[in-house]
């Protein structure tokens, strides 16, 4: 059981030069939710973004994937300028169980193939090595409703990665789970990453969470969002949950808060407040 085999291993997946999202007010007024951004990302690694709430994370996760086109400037999947759809080889996972609960797991991760003319035997190999991948096999003829919660989104994630994805965009997907399964969760994120060699962009709001999973960390201004700091993790690829009792793993998420205090507290309507 396989995943997939030709991933280009340079070149920069995702580029973004001078991009803002300017929203239409209600008051005729435009509304300026994100930018400037300027963002390289490197082939196969694993980028996350922290910012304050309503800073535009999930604007420029939807600019990348096509849901959504920039003001001004422009995004690259690929040096392909991205507009009005998901790109090939671009899969999203958001926050919310988005499973089918009329479908079995395997009937939910067959659909992200029926747009894909894919022959029957690669059909069921995929599935196949998604299953067993996100450790679904022997669920594979449940319906999500006796699933936990941390299972229905393993099924979401495997019904991305049977489209075998070049980049993995995922939008808070661990952000209804308890703590524990984040983590646990965490885990099977990376093994993924490193199984498919697939580029992750990850938002969240988690610090812990960006701080154990991704090789660089993004951290946005208050709105409208720009990048302030970028954090590299060092990390090393087969790192895993047990990572947050390392203790450079407190010099990285105190270094994130550090950048991140004071624009959460702008995002408050409370700057400067206890300084
Ligand atoms: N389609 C839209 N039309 C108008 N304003 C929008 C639209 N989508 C988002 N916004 C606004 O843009 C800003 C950024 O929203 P976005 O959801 O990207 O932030 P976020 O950082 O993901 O927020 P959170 O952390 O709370 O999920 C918010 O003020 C939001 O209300």
């Amino acid at each position: 059981m396989t995943g997939p085999k030709h991933f280009p291993r340079s070149g920069t997946p995702v580029s973004l030069r001078g991009v803002d999202k300017i929203f239409d007010g209600t008051d005729g007024q435009g509304f300026h939710a994100l930018g400037p951004i300027d963002l390289e990302l490197r082939q196969g690694e694993f980028f996350a973004v922290v910012g304050p709430s309503g800073c535009g994370k999930s604007t420029l996760l939807e600019l990348i994937a096509g849901l959504s086109t920039a003001t001004r400037g422009e995004v690259t999947f690929e040096g392909q300028p991205i507009h009005g759809k998901i790109p090939e080889g671009v899969g999203v996972v958001f926050q919310e169980d988005a499973s089918f609960p009329w479908l079995t797991v395997v009937d939910n991760i067959a659909f992200g193939l029926k747009r894909m003319k894919i022959a029957p035997a690669e059909r069921q190999r995929r599935i196949d090595w998604a299953l067993a991948l996100m450790g679904l096999t022997s669920f594979a003829r449940s319906y999500p409703a006796q699933l936990s919660g941390g299972m229905r989104q393993r099924v979401c994630i495997a019904r991305t990665l049977v489209t075998e994805p070049r980049l993995i965009l995922l939008d808070e997907p661990f952000g209804a789970l308890d703590q524990q399964t984040r983590l646990l969760m965490g885990d099977e994120v990376l093994n993924l990453w490193r199984k498919t060699g697939a580029t992750i962009f990850l938002i969240t709001h988690a610090l812990d969470e960006a701080a154990m999973l991704a090789d660089r960390i993004g951290v946005m201004s208050s709105r409208p969002g720009r990048l302030i700091d970028i954090v590299e993790t060092g990390w090393s690829r087969d790192r895993d949950s047990r990572i947050v009792e390392d203790e450079a793993f407190g010099v990285v998420t105190a270094r994130l808060w550090r950048s991140l205090r004071e624009e959460s507290m702008k995002s408050m309507g409370r700057p400067g407040i206890a300084a």
